[in-house]
């Protein structure tokens, strides 16, 4: 099956075409403001032909399972447009095009919450009151799950064990960015939560902070929720701390100039994330590995090394492995075993998109068959 994959993610758009499991073309619209324009229709248009279309999509609310998308399906995906407002109206406005394209195809959405479906109710659960949480749906959601499945799979090939043996930290290091505990293929904890906004620092997403702080704004200067929400979206992270536009190269060019504000911004950073490593590890109990993933891990060495320095969970990187290619160890033998993987959700695209339309979907692996809860 030749599937055409959309990826909008809050930096980047990704459209890939996956042919039988393997990626045949590809753009990456990098620096993307998220105005969706024709960049879709005419990377349909430039391939030979195309069976089905696989779209991302960052919030799915209770739903376990990708699902065919129809006119219906996107209206009450807009319900969750307040939960995840950088993603969530670039995913459904692509979904929309696509519906369209010439040659009406099938339309799969994925959902990067289905992977935390079945998280353990202390995970998922926030103390807060309880009609709040059950008249307006508050608990932690999760997300990168696609990005997540995939990453488990690639880590368990490198290590040479099955997914359902293996409890693993995984780290992914975006734009946005997200640590969870994964424990037998499935999430048992994660950073993100209700909404994206959650978790770690991230480009240009403030990540956990005190309540207390947007309270205090509104309340004694002014603000309001609008002006709050767009700035710990789109001012906060990196890009708060540094005054750059929230890019770690940026952020790491300066640094290396000398500037104090960009080597602050990498302590908190580095900081955040190493304390949000620490405690997915007591959520997953004895950690095997330590996954990478995303577009900082990826492609940023030194900053990966930085992160683990000597201490963190007894992971030792190893510099010559650090420095290769493709999916790996990049722990030294003796050590906690640090893996990193590629980012291929337009493989876990795909995949689910085949599943789905060949009816298989649920009787994939493990990794997404969760089914605690029910689709709403
Ligand atoms: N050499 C590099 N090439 C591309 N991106 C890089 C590189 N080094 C670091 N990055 C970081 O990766 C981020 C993009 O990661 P990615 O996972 O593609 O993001 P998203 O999917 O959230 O849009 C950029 O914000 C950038 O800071
Ligand atoms: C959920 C999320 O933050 O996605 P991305 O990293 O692609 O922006
Ligand atoms: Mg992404």
């Amino acid at each position: 099956m030749r599937v055409l994959t959309v990826n909008p993610g809050s930096s980047s758009l990704k459209l890939s075409l996956v042919d039988g499991g393997v990626v045949t073309a590809d753009e990456h619209i990098a620096e993307w403001d998220g105005v969706t324009r024709r960049e879709l229709e005419e990377f349909a248009a430039a391939q030979p032909s195309v069976d089905a279309v696989s779209v991302r999509i960052v919030h799915g609310a209770n739903r376990a399972a990708p699902t065919v998308l129809d006119e219906g399906v996107l209206a009450d995906l807009r319900g969750q447009v307040p939960l995840a407002p950088l993603h969530q109206p670039r995913s459904l406005s692509l979904a929309r095009q696509a519906l369209d394209l010439p040659g009406r195809m099938p339309v799969v959405g994925c959902f990067d919450t289905a992977f935390h479906v079945g998280l353990p109710d202390q995970a998922a659960t926030y103390p807060l009151p309880r009609s709040w949480r059950d008249r307006y749906g508050i608990r932690r959601y999760g997300f990168h799950g696609l990005s997540l499945a995939h990453a488990t799979r690639a880590a368990a090939e490198v290590l040479g064990e099955p997914v359902r043996r293996l409890r693993l930290v995984c780290c992914h290091l975006g734009a946005g960015a997200s640590v969870t505990a994964v424990v037998g293929g499935r999430s048992a904890d994660t950073s993100m939560g209700f909404t994206p906004l959650d978790g770690v620092a991230m480009a240009t997403r403030c990540g956990s902070i005190d309540p207390g702080i947007p309270l205090y704004l509104q309340r004694e200067h002014g603000f309001t929720a609008s002006d709050v929400e767009h700035a710990l979206n789109h001012d906060s992270g990196l890009a708060g701390l540094s005054g750059t536009g929230g890019d770690v190269r940026d952020v790491l060019a300066l640094r290396a100039k000398g500037d104090p504000d960009a080597r602050l911004a990498l302590d908190v950073y580095l900081h955040l994330l190493r304390r949000e490593i620490a405690a997915q590890a007591v959520s997953v109990g004895k950690p095997d590995a330590v996954v990478l993933t995303g577009g900082v891990a990826e492609h940023q060495p030194e900053l990966r090394a930085e992160l683990f320095g000597d201490t963190l969970l007894g992971v030792r990187i190893d510099a010559a492995r650090n420095r290769g290619t493709g999916d790996r160890l990049i722990s030294e033998e003796s050590s906690t075993p640090a893996v990193l993987v590629a980012c291929r959700e337009e493989k876990e695209l795909a995949r689910l998109c085949e599943e789905v339309l060949t009816g298989l979907a649920g009787a994939g692996p493990l990794v997404f068959r969760h089914g605690r809860k029910a689709d709403p």
